[in-house]
């Protein structure tokens, strides 16, 4: 199956800040969380695939659709939510919903009620009026409704209440599950992207650090606990504290540890986070 969304060395210029080149695809029935420092690029990126800023170099293609120019009938089939929504402050809840329904022919007014009622939105009020997490919620529920193949969510949990997290992952999974979909989502939240992230693209400083199956990163990472660390670096050692040692290649860090007769007293994967911290660092 081709993929939805195909960046092929993407490269934007900003001041001092180059983005880039950047490639990745999206597939069918994934969830792509994007990571980076702060100022890491993963907005820009986002733009650039929605065509709100032009690149500089490479090319993007969503649905086999070139992105540039001012055809964007492919806009139907993606639905993005900007980390700042710039002008809904005007409108209340109740005429955003309205004007945005219009657009979207297969809008599930059923899965907008439904989200107002779980997240208690007051409709009436203004959105400029609302709180950070209230304008997130009301945006959230004015996204998925939208019925696209791709939802695009530029840090989407930033401002919700733990109850209200917990109510936007079940709902994600449920829409994920409810047709062949594809997120990309970016997060500083390392619990958003444990619990729905099937992949991970991160970025740090502008540039793409890897593209990794989260599973795979999971495992590819394992601290030990030893009767004594070695002088010696071990294989795919990352980090020692005392009687510590983080490896990133742990098949040839045992079978090292076998060859040298270094006892190993415990193991253990390392979390998302600490993950992360090292790919960032
Ligand atoms: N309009 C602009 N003009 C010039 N530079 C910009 C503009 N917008 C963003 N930048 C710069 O581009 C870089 C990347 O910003 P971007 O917002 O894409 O990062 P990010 O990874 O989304 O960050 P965060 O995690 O903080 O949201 C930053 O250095 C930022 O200052």
């Amino acid at each position: 199956m081709p993929s939805w969304i195909e960046i092929n060395a993407l490269q934007k210029n900003m001041d001092d800040f180059q983005l880039g080149p950047i490639s990745l695809t999206i597939e069918p029935g994934t969830i792509t969380g994007l990571v980076g420092n702060n100022g890491s690029g993963k907005s820009t990126l986002l733009k650039l695939v929605m065509n709100l800023a032009n690149a500089d170099a490479g090319t993007i293609e969503v649905f086999g659709e070139t992105v540039a120019g001012k055809d964007e009938s492919w806009k139907q089939k993606l639905a993005f939510q900007p980390q700042k929504i710039i002008g809904w402050d005007a409108y209340t809840g109740t005429t955003l919903k309205e004007m945005i329904s219009s657009l979207y022919g297969e809008w599930d007014e059923a899965l907008f009620e439904q989200m107002v009622r779980l997240f208690d939105i007051p409709l009436d009020k203004r959105f400029g009026k609302m709180s950070q997490g209230m304008q997130q919620k009301l945006s959230l529920a004015l996204a998925l409704p939208r019925n696209t193949e791709v939802l695009i969510l530029d840090e989407p949990t930033a401002f919700l209440d733990i109850p209200s997290k917990r109510h936007f992952m079940d709902l994600l999974i449920d829409w994920m599950d409810a047709k062949e979909r594809a997120v990309i989502i970016t997060s500083h939240q390392t619990d958003d992207l444990r619990k729905l992230a099937d992949y991970l693209f991160v970025m740090r400083d502008g540039k793409a650090i890897g593209h990794f199956e989260k599973e795979a990163l999971l495992e590819s990472y394992r601290r030990y606990w030893l009767d004594g660390v070695p002088g010696d670096s071990v294989p795919g050692e990352v980090s020692r504290d005392r009687q510590q040692l983080v490896s990133e290649d742990p098949a040839a860090a045992e079978h090292y540890f076998a060859v040298q007769n270094i006892t190993v007293i415990d193991h253990a994967a390392l979390d998302l986070e600490e993950i992360i911290d090292l790919l960032l660092k």
